[in-house]
């Protein structure tokens, strides 16, 4: 009799039933997945055909699953050199709070993951949708709203409503989530009669995001046949520096999270379905964030610590784009990056990427995709140590607002060197971080970020304090509300790059106040006021990526109008 099962309706036969599957046998994680139906086998094919994010073998490995016969002793080999003993896992697959908003969305994903049976992913997760902002306003509002609201805040509302919507049209049992549900409850009182929400208290707060996202996923998977096991990073070995809402991972995490995965595996395999965003404070034992956005730090911690072939980002963009789609709509997607180049972009301000999730993926290089999970097909943006320069020009322009301009100029009280120490030690001792540098012998020009990625502001207070100190040796002229406006590319093409941009800016009468090209050779810094920035951005796409001036072809041929072939300078 035919073994089945039923999908979104569908009656599915079983796998086991189709020689042509034996192969899957050997991933004990699908050995019970349900054989898709028509439509899914379509999706699976097409999803697969769009993706270049397999190599051919995968592609085979699909149209084997689909009905080629040829393919299957390949696959057996590839299985062979991947067994479990030896590699457990193939990628990282992190998919963000846009890619997980619905129970809609959790399918889709779910989908997408299951139509590459080739891999066998360590699947990462943020919370659902906006429910990190929610436990945020939460938080807020409870330190004020009294004991007795506590329990009618409307962000508790959303975030239950979302959650028990979610495991209903899904199918799934709410228990999966009703202790956290309630527990989150408990704790948003214990906040209103605290009056207060200190930065550990809301690291806990916030983490209850992840940790029913990843329980919902992980259930579903295992609903509909796909082996699953739901972890929290803070059990696994993510062990992090006590920065509450911004703390670093530290080295001990990459051997601890590849022995618990890889122990689990041997001992009874299933997909980790990992929290995101979360670890655990070294001396204070209490769960940390890694920063907003910290799942894609999450994820680049794995990839190294497994020494995984790749790490794939899921978003809701066709990879990184040449500007913050937002600023100009236009923005195309950046086929390949270096960690560099997504590093310096990522600090900058491009909200597409962790600042500190490169380091990771640069230290174990670990290539790194960025997709979008709302359209498989498009390539999305790959990102390596290194990638041919030859025609890149720039690569994306990333806009930083609200940033806080110093001018020092020195008394001369100390000599050059003692002044230069001086200025950049009371930076440290204030743990104020500083972006962008010009020196010259007797004065320097910085930008101050006015968060910490994202979670610090850098409050009035501090400024006084910070200018105190100065000027005890300096000349001290503090200019808030500015924007850097970074030019990431090749920076052998900087008079190029210059050239143009200056054309620009003064063609809509802007002054630059500030330049500074970066030692990673990268990045080129201008900064202007707040109040021109998305114009000026604005502007320089156009000029850069929407007109072909600067395409590469012309660049092969010779710049602009017929002149002489460009070169870049040697370095
Ligand atoms: N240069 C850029 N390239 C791509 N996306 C960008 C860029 N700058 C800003 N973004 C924004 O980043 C968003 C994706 O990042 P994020 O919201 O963190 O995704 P996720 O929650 O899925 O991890 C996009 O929706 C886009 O609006
Ligand atoms: N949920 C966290 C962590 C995260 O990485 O989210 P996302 O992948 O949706 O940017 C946040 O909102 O910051």
């Amino acid at each position: 009799m035919e073994a089945s099962l039923h999908f979104h309706g569908v009656r599915i036969p079983c796998y086991s039933r189709t020689p042509r599957l034996s192969h899957l046998s050997s991933k004990p994680w699908l050995s019970s997945v349900a054989s898709p139906s028509r439509s899914f086998h379509a999706a699976m094919e097409n999803a697969c055909k769009g993706c270049s994010l397999r190599g051919n073998s995968e592609k085979k490995t699909i149209e084997a699953v689909l009905g080629g016969e040829e393919e299957e002793e390949e696959e057996e080999n590839a299985t062979e050199s991947h067994g479990s003993d030896v590699a457990p896992f193939t990628c990282v697959m992190k998919f963000g709070g846009s890619s997980l908003a619905s129970a809609e969305r959790i399918r889709e994903i779910a989908q997408l993951i299951v139509s590459f049976p080739d891999e066998k992913p360590v699947v990462v997760l943020s919370a659902m949708g906006k429910t990190t902002n929610n436990l945020l306003l939460a938080g807020e509002k409870a330190v004020s709203c009294g004991v007795s609201n506590a329990s009618e805040i409307e962000e508790l509302s959303f975030i239950k409503q979302l959650h028990l919507r979610t495991v209903r049209e899904l199918g799934i049992d709410s228990s999966v989530i009703s202790a956290h549900l309630e527990e989150l409850e408990q704790l948003l009182k214990g906040i209103a009669m605290m009056k207060e929400l200190t930065l550990r208290t809301r690291d806990y707060l916030v983490s209850f995001g992840e940790c029913m996202s990843t329980r919902i996923f992980a259930a579903y998977l295992n609903n509909f046949g796909v082996k699953a096991r739901q972890y929290d990073a803070f059990d696994i070995g993510f062990i992090t520096t006590d920065d509450f809402t911004n703390a670093d991972i530290l080295e001990g995490t990459y051997p601890s999270v590849a022995k618990r995965l890889n122990d689990d595996w041997i001992s009874d395999p299933a997909i980790p379905v990992v929290t995101g965003f979360l670890g655990k404070g070294s001396k204070s034992c209490a769960v940390t964030t890694l920063g907003r956005g910290g799942s894609d730090l999450t994820a680049t911690t794995i990839g190294k610590s497994l020494g995984l072939r790749e790490v794939q980002v899921w978003k809701d963009v066709d990879g990184v784009l040449t500007c913050d789609p937002s600023i100009c709509p236009d923005a195309e997607p950046v086929p390949y990056l270096t960690f560099d180049e997504a590093a310096e972009l990522a600090y900058f301000g491009a909200q597409v990427l962790h600042p500190q999730s490169m380091r990771p993926a640069r230290d174990g290089e670990i290539p790194v995709r960025v997709k979008n999970s709302y359209n498989p097909k498009a390539p999305g943006t790959l990102i390596t140590k290194t990638r041919d320069m030859s025609k890149a020009v720039l690569t994306s322009i990333v806009l930083k607002q609200n940033v806080t301009l110093l001018d020092i100029v020195s008394t001369r009280m100390l000599g050059q060197v003692g002044f230069l120490s001086k200025v950049f030690s009371t930076f440290e001792d204030l743990g104020i971080s500083v972006d962008v540098v010009a020196t010259s012998e007797v004065s320097l020009s910085l930008t101050l970020d006015p968060s910490k990625f994202w979670s610090r502001e850098l409050i009035q207070q501090e400024l006084d304090k910070m200018e105190e100190e100065l000027e005890k040796i300096a000349f001290v002229n503090l200019l808030q509300r500015r924007s850097i406006i970074s030019l990431i590319g090749n920076v052998q093409y900087s008079s190029l790059i210059l050239e143009k941009a200056f054309h620009v800016l003064r063609t809509n009468q802007v002054n630059v106040q500030m330049i500074s090209q970066g030692a990673s050779k990268v990045n080129i810094s201008l900064i202007v006021n707040d109040s021109e920035a998305e114009k000026c951005v604005k502007a320089l796409h156009h000029a850069f990526f929407e007109s072909d001036d600067l395409s590469e072809v012309v660049l092969e041929s010779g710049f602009g109008n017929g002149s002489a072939a460009l070169l870049p300078i040697e370095t």
